[in-house]
């Protein structure tokens, strides 16, 4: 890439927001629609030529369950990204630190510096204050461009320093930084494909195969090369890529995984897995990037140009993120997180109501569910179990031993709350079972007594291929034994689930929007497709190497 200089230290983004391009690139408003998006069709396939969107803009509440008194309108990686602020490091160490429920293993910075042309990385294993914890780190990353990712990993060793993102490459063309949630399902074979044309790889994650295929593409500019190598993959992505020039944001047409564009008060745009960091920095939230668009920020003016990937696929949104992962002051696929936990927890008390003194939350991700039921039921809520959040989420700790020491650790309660009460105990969800029945153990020997479980979200049978390491099929519990059998095994005197019917009613005509395979085994591309890839080694040509 030329060593061009795009602007100088002096750079000023004045209102108002060059938002708009007087080009075909262009996005003609941010206006919101009321209409779900969705692209020009047909959207044909494009190899050299990007495709260009016309406008658009999804906004909350198009579903009428998610519309009721509330404001209208937290897994697994979280990825943000800025642009045309002198604060780009600070910003994104920021945005990480509010997505850090998002992903624990490892985090990441690169910035591009508009003094030198350069990008510079900075990534570390552990917690963003451990990797940035050292105020030299910021500092060492200038610029007024920056993403980041923290990372729970999916594919490739989990701790693996090499394997934290954002993954900075140089090739031809200059320096390319990538970030992703998601997870490829086609990666080995891509991988491979690859391999046998020269590649050779740095880490074993499958994001690093998007950068390859970029860096292979023949097409011009980067925007067609981004889509080209788009076109190659199978899977959830929610991509940010950061040049010395541009921003560019990507999500696949199915829109598993979130991720929302704002706009700070000095005009910097800013990208992000979910709401809740676009609020700590002052980031007004515009919209969604919508499955299957690629939106593209240009530092020179500051404009916001949209293609569309591909032609589009029925949209399949994680469910999952309602249910667990978005924390609940997050507009996640322009919803309201904290709305549908309410409303969930509502609906697990019509479906499955209990005699009781109590209802108490799991905290943190139980708290909306059952408010929602105590509301629904009339039975007083109290906060009968205390967390420390000193400790991480221990779905997300991935050796068992480590997640059943720190369940203890995280969750005490509160005698006074429990003493000799029946108490309905409301969770977000049971994958494997550790969490539900270290907890009915501490209700019980709190004093409790009975203790009634009920899980805002059906029974877990599925594995994700989608971007979150659920365990093997054998580790859930659901997918072991019935209700019944769960609730003897957790130790609880009842136990219920919401189900997957109840669920798609809630959802409405939304319902076949969303993904909901780890509860239905309905998988949006089927996994089979992709078990590893098992490579024919040719003995005698390995012999000659
Ligand atoms: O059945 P298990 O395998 O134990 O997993 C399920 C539990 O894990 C999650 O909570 P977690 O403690 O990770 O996070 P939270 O504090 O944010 O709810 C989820 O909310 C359940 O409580
Ligand atoms: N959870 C994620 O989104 C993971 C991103 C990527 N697949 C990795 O393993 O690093
Ligand atoms: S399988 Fe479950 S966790 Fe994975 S994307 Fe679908 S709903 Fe989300
Ligand atoms: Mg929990």
């Amino acid at each position: 890439m030329a060593a061009t200089t795009y602007f100088t230290s002096s750079f000023t983004i004045e209102p108002p927001y060059l938002f708009t391009k007087p080009s075909p690139l262009s996005l003609r408003h941010l206006a919101f629609s009321p209409k779900a998006f969705s692209f020009p069709s047909p959207c044909l396939s494009l190899r050299s030529q990007p495709r260009f969107s016309p406008l658009f803009a999804s906004q909350p509440d198009t579903n009428p369950f998610f519309n009721e008194d509330f404001d209208k309108p937290r897994e697994e990686c979280g990825v943000f990204g800025v642009i045309g602020d002198p604060d780009a490091a600070s910003l994104c160490y920021l945005g990480l630190q509010k997505l850090q429920h998002r992903g624990e293993e490892g985090a990441g910075i690169v910035t591009a510096d508009p003094e030198s042309n350069k990008l510079q990385a900075v990534t570390g294993l552990g917690l963003v204050t451990d990797v940035f914890a050292s105020p030299e780190s910021l500092k060492s990353l200038p610029g007024t461009m920056a993403i980041g990712h923290v990372r729970y990993s999916t594919s490739g060793a989990t701790a693996s320093l090499k394997n934290v993102q954002p993954f900075l490459a140089s090739y031809r063309f200059g320096q390319l930084a990538v970030c992703h949630n998601g997870n490829l399902l086609n990666h080995d074979k891509l991988k491979m494909e690859l391999e046998s044309r020269g590649s050779i790889f740095n880490t074993s994650s499958d994001t690093e195969v998007i950068l390859h295929l970029i860096a292979a593409s023949t097409s011009r500019p980067l925007l067609s090369r981004i889509i080209e190598a788009c076109e190659s993959l199978e899977g959830a992505y929610s991509l940010l890529f950061l040049t010395s020039s541009k921003l560019y944001a990507v999500r696949d047409p199915f829109g598993f995984r979130p991720l929302v564009l704002g706009r700070r008060p000095n005009g910097a745009v800013v990208f992000a897995s979910e709401t809740c960091a676009l609020d700590l920095v002052d980031a007004k939230y515009l919209r969604e990037i919508n499955p299957g668009e690629v939106a593209v920020v240009d530092l020179a003016d500051m404009s916001l140009s949209s293609a569309c990937l591909m032609p589009p696929k029925p949209r399949k949104a994680c469910i999952f993120e309602h249910i667990y992962f978005a924390l609940p002051n997050s507009i996640v696929f322009s919803q309201a997180v904290y709305a549908s936990r309410l409303a969930f927890g509502r609906a697990l008390a019509e479906e499955s109501p209990v005699q009781a003194d109590v209802v108490i939350p799991v905290p943190d991700s139980g708290f909306f569910a059952a408010l929602g039921y105590s509301q629904a039921s009339g039975i007083p809520f109290g906060q009968g179990l205390l967390r420390s959040h000193y400790v991480g989420r221990t779905f997300i700790q991935p050796e068992q031993h480590i997640r059943d020491l720190s369940v203890r650790l995280k969750l005490s309660p509160v005698g006074g709350v429990l003493k000799g009460k029946s108490v309905v105990v409301v969770d977000d969800s049971i994958v494997r079972g550790t969490t539900s029945s270290k907890i009915v153990r501490l209700l019980r020997d709190a004093g409790a007594r009975e203790v009634h479980m009920r899980i805002a979200s059906p029974p877990v049978v599925g594995s994700c291929y989608y971007g979150v390491d659920t365990p093997s099929e054998g580790e859930l519990i659901s997918n072991r034994m019935d209700t019944a059998g769960v609730c003897r095994q957790i130790g609880s005197d009842t136990l219920a689930f919401l189900s997957l019917s109840k669920l798609h009613n809630l959802l409405g005509e939304e319902a076949p929007t969303f993904c909901d395979a780890c509860f239905s085994k309905n998988y949006p591309i089927p996994p089979r497709k992709y078990e590893k890839v098992v490579e024919e080694v040719d003995e005698e040509s390995l012999m000659e190497v």
